[in-house]
């Protein structure tokens, strides 16, 4: 077993692998043994030939870092934490909870009833007004495998990767290039091709993300979605806050 801080870590199984490295399940104990409980850490483990395509190990490591350095900032229920970590490794890790699943994989099995949908599109809007309003951030890759689902069906948004700190205008060009192009096609807003990002980037994401949610005929909920994912940001909701209100009349007029 590895020692790290006041933990003892043991690597069960690998969960799944990403890009740019792998999350496996590990175990934590305290120093006198004590079992903590089963968590999940993301290594950083990039492939020989996504090294050869531009950036250099030091660039992966930098990114990962500021992924690690935005994520462990956050503390709201609805945004997955990071617990430990250690940026200076070889292969940089860092520890958060152990999702059950992802909203993807839960919409694809299609038995989510009504009210859960409900109280997940709640729990996305609150993780990513926090991130938002509270934290500067942009998240840039909202989608529904980066929605992890935790025990008692609590919704976390997860995947910093691609955050930026809107208050950070120094950020490199290469972090803002690897961001430009990486993201998923499906909840870009057209404006990112241009390689513009602001919190409107954000908000159309979630828009197409709550669509396929699809909580079903309520009066208004078009218009909502239509509304968040306008082509011209101007059109769009000025703040998640915006989308909450709306969201919560929605759900009121339709007595859900
Ligand atoms: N906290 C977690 N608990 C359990 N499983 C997780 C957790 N975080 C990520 N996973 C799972 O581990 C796998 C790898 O995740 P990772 O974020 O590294 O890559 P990805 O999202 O598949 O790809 P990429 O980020 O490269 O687009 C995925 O199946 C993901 O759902």
């Amino acid at each position: 077993m590895e020692r790290r801080s006041n933990y003892f870590i043991n690597p069960i199984r690998v969960i799944g692998r990403g890009g740019f490295g792998y999350v496996e399940e590990v175990e934590l104990y305290s120093l006198d043994n004590n079992k903590c409980g089963n968590y999940a850490r993301k290594v950083l483990s990039i492939a020989d030939e996504k090294l050869l395509e531009n950036f250099t190990i030091d660039e992966w490591k930098r990114r990962f870092q500021r992924e690690a350095k935005y994520q462990a900032s956050c503390n709201h229920s609805n945004v997955a934490p990071i617990y430990i970590h250690h940026l200076s490794a070889n292969n940089p890790w860092f520890i958060t909870d152990l999702a059950e699943n992802h909203l993807g994989s839960e919409l694809s099995k299609g038995q989510l009833q009504s009210t859960e949908k409900i109280s997940i599109i709640k729990m996305i809007l609150n993780g990513v007004r926090y991130m938002h309003e509270e934290k500067r951030y942009w998240h840039r890759d909202l989608k529904p495998a980066n929605i992890l689902k935790f025990p008692d069906g609590i919704y976390k948004v997860s995947d910093f990767g691609l955050v930026k700190n809107s208050d950070n205008v120094a950020e490199s060009e290469v972090l803002s290039h690897i961001g430009d192009v990486m993201g998923t096609h499906k909840y870009m807003a057209p404006e990112v091709y241009s390689g513009l990002y602001n919190e409107k980037t954000d908000i159309f994401a979630l828009g197409v993300v709550i669509g396929e949610v699809g909580i079903g005929q309520l009066k208004g909920i078009d218009d909502f979605i239509h509304k968040s994912t306008a082509h011209k940001p101007a059109m769009r909701y000025n703040s998640v806050s915006d989308m909450l209100i709306d969201f919560e009349k929605i759900i009121k007029e339709n007595n859900q």
